[in-house]
Formats: C-alpha cells, sequence, structure tokens
C-alpha cells in the first residue's frame, strides 16, 4: 500500500471514462454465454457456497441467530446433499459470516464453539450511510479487529466521490486501510449513489490504490445494489489496476443476491472478465444475506430430484 498517491495515478484516475453503450453489449454477450450453467450445474453452486459471505445485517440481530448463521456457514448444506456431492462433512463452508460491529463478538465466539475456521467480517464506518465524522469511523474499524473481525466492509465516503474529490478519498480510504491492521479491507462503493458508471470506475480505482483487498459493490440498503454492467466495470477496473501494479484485488457483488441463476451470472462474470483463479474465496466472495437457501433448494433438485420442504431445512 502507498500512503500517498501520485499525480499520474489521480490523472489516471480523472482521464478514465465508461462508455455505456459498450457496457450495454458486453453484458448482453456474456448473459447469453452459458459457459458456467452448463458445464456442471450442481458443482458450479457447491462451489459458489465458499464464495458467501453469509451476512445478516438486521436491526434485531442478537447472540441467538448470530451462532444459528455461524452453524449454517460451517454446515451450509444437509449431510445427504454434501455426501451426494462427494465433500466429506464439515469440508464444505461458506467465505465469512458478516455481521454489523456489535456483534462481532457473538459471532467470533460463535465459531470458535463449533470450532469452525471462518473469517468474521464486519461492516464498519458508519455502514451503510457512512454519515459520520471521520474519527468515528476509524473507531469503529478498531472496535471490530479488536473483537475478532479478519474482514472489515467499509463504506466509501460518497459526496468525495460524487464531487470528483479523489485525493481526498483516497487519503480517507489509507486512514481506514491503516486502521484495519492485519484485517483485510473490503471497500463498499455504494454504487448505487454514485450517479454513473464513469464514478463507479474511477471509485473503483482509487479504493484499490489505497489498498483495498476487495472491492464490493452495494450495502444491500441502498435503492440500486449489485447488477452485472456495474460488476463488469468494477472488473475491468480491476484488470487495469492488475494489468499497472501486478496487485490482483478481489470482488465481492452484494445486495439482492437472492437466486442460483443471480450467482450463476455472477460467475459467468468473473471467469469470462477475470478468469478462473477469480472463482476462489481468496479473490470472490458473494455477499447475501438470503441466498443460500435456493442455492440447497436446487442442488437437492439437481442430487434428488426433488425440492427439499421448508421444514428439512431447519436451519435456513
Ligand atoms: O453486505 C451484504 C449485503 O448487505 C447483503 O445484502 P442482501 O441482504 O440484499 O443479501
Amino acid at each position: 500500500m502507498n500512503s500517498y498517491v501520485t499525480k499520474d495515478d489521480l490523472d489516471w484516475v480523472r482521464r478514465s471514462f465508461v462508455n455505456d453503450q459498450a457496457v450495454k453489449g458486453r453484458v448482453q454477450d456474456l448473459l447469453s454465454s452459458r459457459t458456467v450453467q452448463l458445464d456442471n450445474y450442481s458443482s458450479w453452486l457447491a462451489r459458489s457456497i465458499q464464495c458467501i459471505d453469509l451476512t445478516t445485517l438486521a436491526g434485531d440481530d442478537c447472540p441467538s441467530n448470530v451462532a444459528r448463521l455461524c452453524s449454517k456457514a460451517a454446515y451450509p448444506l444437509s449431510t445427504h446433499l454434501t455426501r451426494d456431492l462427494g465433500i466429506e462433512n464439515g469440508q464444505l463452508t461458506t467465505g465469512a459470516v458478516c455481521v454489523y460491529p456489535a456483534r462481532v463478538k457473538d459471532a467470533y465466539q460463535g465459531l470458535k464453539r463449533i470450532e469452525a475456521n471462518i473469517p468474521v467480517a464486519s461492516v464498519a464506518t458508519g455502514f451503510p450511510s457512512g454519515q459520520t465524522s471521520l474519527a468515528l469511523r476509524l473507531d469503529e474499524i478498531k472496535y471490530a479487529v479488536q473483537n475478532g473481525a479478519k474482514e472489515i466492509d467499509i463504506v466509501i465516503n460518497r459526496e468525495l466521490a460524487l464531487a470528483q474529490k479523489w485525493k481526498e478519498l483516497y487519503t480517507e480510504l489509507v486512514e481506514m486501510r491503516k486502521a484495519c491492521g492485519e484485517s483485510h479491507m473490503k471497500s463498499i462503493l455504494a454504487v448505487g449513489e454514485l450517479c454513473n458508471l464513469t464514478n463507479v470506475y474511477r471509485a473503483s480505482l482509487v479504493a484499490m490504490m489505497a489498498g483495498s483487498d476487495f472491492i464490493k459493490t452495494s450495502t444491500g440498503k441502498e435503492n440500486v445494489n449489485a447488477t452485472i454492467p456495474i460488476g463488469l466495470v468494477m472488473c475491468r477496473a480491476i484488470r487495469a489496476y492488475n494489468r499497472k501494479t501486478g496487485f490482483k484485488v478481489g470482488f465481492k457483488p452484494a445486495g439482492g443476491i437472492r437466486t442460483s441463476n443471480d450467482v450463476l451470472q455472477w460467475m459467468t462474470l468473473m471467469k469470462e472478465e477475470l478468469g478462473d483463479e477469480y472463482l476462489t474465496p481468496h479473490l470472490f466472495r458473494i455477499g447475501a444475506s438470503a441466498l443460500l437457501n435456493d442455492i440447497e433448494r436446487n442442488l437437492a433438485k439437481q442430487l434428488t430430484g426433488e425440492y427439499f420442504l421448508p421444514e428439512e431445512m431447519p436451519m435456513a
């Protein structure tokens, strides 16, 4: 991570423009590509589970629902489905559990109790709006890290992005990166509030320059969350950044991802735009609070020929 940004870097950001029509065309191609869907549907779905940040971000979160989330993260599928997939019990887990800072301790202890080696991710910095002082936003990161969060999902300051104050945005993000310490930083752009795709691309570059380990689309609380055109623009920024610097930054779409079909579209995007090596939990996460059920239902249908009844998915 650099703690300064050069004039050339900022020129690169300001010179970048996104052609909306070209994005539309490429998305049409991607969505008609059946690579991921046809090539072993069940194994793609099973593979997607290890990339899920299993999330609860509700006002009524409490120790018991966080404990349930931890169990689901450690044992995302019923034992006969894992057996049918040829996976040993306990070998398939989600990528992380994601909670509010006040619930990090519950998640950390919940995972420890069941001996699950799964990182706790915490949203921070005044999630979802980020509308508080920088000092409070930094303190919140430190609080989450002290309580055991290994991944911090920060929100960027949308005002700075909308006003094209890229250097100021960079400076804030560097402070956040420092506050994260050894924990990974995932920068949420809140794309639905960035007005246009050019701003999404520019904010992606700045977040990566400041040392983000991942760039993430949305909080799930904006009116527009993760969409494939926005994802394409962010993947292209990741690709450009990698070509220029050699660093591989991960991608996390989040917000409104609910179905197996959604997941396969996101995996298609990753495979086609960034390549197979990005389809691992180190470089790809899907932030979702209500997706796993649908994956489990579809896997059951594929593997047993029948959909599960709701009472057969007790932890869902
Ligand atoms: O960071 C994750 C998002 O909040 C999840 O959004 P979702 O509740 O729409 O799945």
